[in-house]
């Protein structure tokens, strides 16, 4: 169980809460228990009979939006008494969290679907987790080792934290989190076997009541090793032919077998021929063909199949990483059954701390599409690093338009940390990515004033706003500025390692690839005169980013390959910007440790400890960045 702050009576946690050890999130409020709460029986209810100071009416209106919900507060005589009207139990539900996050008026959803993505693995550990192990999926120790290192192996006997997976159940309804893939992205085929669709089935009948649906990610080669019920004999079959109608009958007996355990089961997400998956082209057939073959399977039950586009090394093997995905799917738009939504992330490469959006948002047209954000800081210093990311979102929304898509994915960052996300602060993008999903029109500024008000009490919330306003262009400044991308340390993705190069490694992991850096020049000509990346963006970024002249410098290393003495509008050489772009990263994060030294009387000593200890580790690393990149770049003009 958690350590709870006294700061932090989560609105919605407080009844699990003990004095020290319990919750600690956004949501505060000594449980009152004085508001008398009239209408239909129900969470909601629950919820404002404990937390509410004003009394309240719940109305069920059926001609009301689907998760929409109506605040009305009249106040007589000093009493407040206020009315939430929805269509059912769930935007009651939205309406309460709603009404005790302060709002007086009423809202509903931008997106039907907004949806977590656990990249949580059957034995318990996270890729790209850095909050502790899985809330979901139990390991135990194998007995094998792998250099030393204990190797955790899946342990399907061990019990569900049922309290655990409420709070977290409470935690996403609370912010309008609708939906949550429960499995890695890179998916075990075992997620489809008897015993784990039954531990689904506990975590769907918990998450039903706050109007989260499960999905999972499936490995598309799951028929070769796993039975379906009552198909083939309880035996796999040899092939995963998109195309077979053996494999076909698998999935749709697959599926048969789920929704009769989950009847509202979401659907499921596929990872397919990226990064070494499975997919239809290990049978040649396209991503529609696969797609549309599970589509298929899930469609008389509801289900939607969510197909990611996050593919490099495989048809277009060799081209630049950045154009693949659109290479890979721009023909097949408009080729996807209507249940098939394609899943992109906000840039073409990778979650960096800054990328140009993702052109295949402008090539897709007759496809559902989703944007998939990334909440765990994997590039942005995973939960060492304070890194507020709505700004980061918000800057995607400046270039996709958002009801260009049905829905947000967020890649989640919980874990089994006390503080959920492993840095106090990195609650704060959960949060961010529930309120952009809900309303993407939100403003940064807004959401971060919500949450501080919401998780710390304290007198100089400006202040601290305003470091989280600035954290991310900080991040941005003492890793990769004007451009430069992709220059971290292998696999690990924290440190620095502009220098990286492997020649047993795929070309696209090495950050050589991306900057290119040489004697004479930096950078990655992605004009027209080289990759031509720039042409796969419509007008008027395309011209925009081909003409380094109106390309912003924010994406000159992304789009530009400059000589050494190429000069900024700033005057200064490339060489400069940087050092220059280098220190003022690290002077930011400096003085966000003077905001929180200042900020000292007003927090709790536990959680103001443990977010400084990560300050200063974080201005540790900024400095870190600085000189290994300065260093390596530098050198190349020396010679
Ligand atoms: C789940 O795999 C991840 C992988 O850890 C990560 O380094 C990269 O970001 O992208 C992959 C993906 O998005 O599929």
């Amino acid at each position: 169980m958690k350590i709870l702050t006294l700061l932090l009576m989560a609105l919605v946690f407080a009844g699990m809460a003990k004095a020290e050890d319990g919750h600690q999130l956004w949501l505060r409020q000594q449980p009152i228990n004085k508001a008398k709460v009239t209408g239909p029986e129900c969470i909601a209810a629950q919820e404002l009979r404990t937390y509410s100071t004003q009394n309240v009416t719940l109305k069920i209106d059926a001609t009301m939006e689907q998760d929409a919900y109506c605040i009305k507060v009249n106040s007589e005589q000093g009493k407040v008494n206020s009315v939430i009207s929805a269509k059912n139990e769930i935007g009651l539900l939205y309406g309460a969290y709603a009404l005790l996050r302060g709002e007086t008026t009423g809202s509903e959803p931008f997106y039907k679907l907004r949806i977590l993505n656990h990249w949580d693995n059957m034995n318990g550990t996270i890729e790209r987790g850095y909050a502790g192990l899985s809330i979901f999926w139990k390991g135990k120790a194998g007995e094998r080792k792998f250099h030393g290192r204990t190797i955790f192996v899946e342990d399907p006997d061990q019990p569900i934290d049922a309290e655990l997976i409420k709070e977290y159940a409470r935690a996403n309804a609370s912010i309008g989190i609708n939906g949550t893939v429960l499995n890695n992205v890179n998916a075990s085929p075992k997620m489809l076997s008897a015993i784990y669709i039954n531990k689904v089935k506990q975590y769907a009948d918990i998450l039903r009541p706050y109007g989260i649906k499960v999905y999972l990610s499936v490995n598309f080669a799951s028929p070769m090793s796993i039975p379906a019920k009552g198909f083939n004999g309880g035996k796999p079959i040899k092939t995963a032919d998109p195309l077979n109608p053996k494999v076909k009958a698998w999935w749709k007996a697959k599926a048969k077998e789920i929704y009769a355990q989950i009847p509202d089961f979401g659907g499921f997400l596929v990872k397919a021929n990226s990064e070494g998956q499975p997919g239809p082209f290990d049978y040649k057939r396209t991503h529609a063909d696969g797609a549309n073959m599970l589509a298929d399977a899930v469609k008389p039950f509801g289900g939607i199949i969510m197909w990611r586009s996050f593919v490099y090394g495989a048809a277009h093997s060799g081209e630049d990483r950045v154009k693949q995905a659109v290479s890979e799917f721009k023909d097949l738009d408009g080729k996807f059954r209507d249940n098939v939504i394609l899943q992109s992330k906000n840039g073409p490469l990778d979650f960096q701390p800054r990328e140009p959006y993702a052109p295949i948002f402008d090539n897709i047209k007759n496809t559902k599409q989703m944007a998939e954000l990334q909440i765990t800081q994997e590039y942005l210093g995973q939960s060492r690093h304070l890194t507020y990311l709505a700004p980061m979102w918000r800057e995607f929304f400046g270039f996709v338009a958002p009801e260009k898509l049905v829905g947000i994915a967020g890649v989640a960052n919980i874990g089994l940390d006390k503080n959920w996300c492993g840095h106090h602060f990195s609650q704060a993008n959960w949060y961010a990515f529930g309120r952009l999903a809900w309303n993407p029109n939100l403003t940064s500024e807004q959401i971060a004033e919500e949450w501080l008000g919401l998780t710390f009490n304290a007198s100089n919330n400006e202040a601290l706003k305003s470091m989280m306003l600035r954290s991310r262009e900080a991040c941005v400044d003492y890793m990769m500025p004007i451009g430069l991308h992709h220059i971290f340390a292998f696999d690990e993705h924290y440190g620095p390692e502009p220098d990286g190069y492997n020649a047993h490694v795929p070309l696209e992991w090495c950050p050589v690839y991306y900057h290119k850096a040489n004697n004479d020049s930096i950078g990655f000509n992605r004009t027209h005169t080289g990759s031509n990346a720039t042409a796969q963006y419509r007008e008027p970024y395309c011209t925009l980013y081909d003409n380094i002249n109106t390309c912003p410098e924010r994406y000159l290393l992304w789009f530009h390959r400059v000589p050494w003495s190429y000069r900024l509008k700033s005057g200064r050489t490339v060489l400069e910007e940087m050092d220059y772009r280098y220190a003022r990263g690290v002077k930011e994060v400096e003085d966000f440790i003077r905001i929180w030294n200042e900020t000292k009387p007003n927090i709790d000593e536990q959680r103001w400890q443990e977010v400084d200890a990560r300050l200063q580790h974080q201005l540790e690393n900024a400095k870190e960045w600085q000189k290994v990149c300065m260093d390596y770049f530098s050198s190349f003009t020396k010679k």
